[in-house]
């Protein structure tokens, strides 16, 4: 599958480490940056630019996952879920590695990397990796009004303010 990765300065480390990681299983990495430790940097555009690059693959027919993070993760998610098509979910255990996929179908993953040890973090993003979208009625239908909203402010049949 092809992976596209982004982090910023609290991530640099454990993305060396990830990309070397994916590769070995088989996959294909585009690392969206940034290429060198700088404590000031930020991480919006290279994870923007990570989930674009999701968004226009899975157009393009191409199967391709996201994966972003930081000191949290937290930024990371946001700014990935900024980008029209993007539902980038933050993974904290194996738990919600899995149900980022079975039940939300989510395209990129972000983690905290202060938050785990390494191995800890590369087991959640396998575990996202492999997991597959049942297609459940239920979870079909909510990715769906996420999407209206996203693409027409309303969804209908619910009230939206
Ligand atoms: O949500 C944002 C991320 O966790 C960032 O990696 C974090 O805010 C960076 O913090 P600092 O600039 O203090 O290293």
């Amino acid at each position: 599958m092809r992976i596209h990765i982004a982090t910023d300065h609290a991530g640099l480390e454990f993305s060396q480490q990830l990309q070397r990681h994916l590769a070995t299983a088989g996959h294909e990495v585009i690392d969206h940056g940034p290429v060198e430790y700088d404590a000031l940097d930020d991480y919006p555009s290279f994870c923007i630019n990570a989930a674009l690059g999701v968004v226009r693959d899975e157009r393009a027919g191409i199967e391709s996952r996201g994966v972003v993070f930081g000191g949290s993760g937290n930024g990371e998610q946001m700014a990935a879920n900024k980008v029209a098509g993007a539902r980038a979910a933050l993974v904290w255990n194996l738990s919600t590695a899995r149900l980022a996929r079975e039940h939300n179908n989510a395209n990129v993953v972000s983690i905290g990397a202060r938050q785990h040890t390494i191995d800890e973090a590369i087991s959640f993003i396998d575990a996202f990796l492999v997991e597959p979208f049942p297609g459940d009625e239920r979870h079909v239908r909510r990715i769906a009004q996420l999407a209206e909203y996203e693409t027409t402010g309303t969804v209908l049949g619910k009230q939206i303010d």
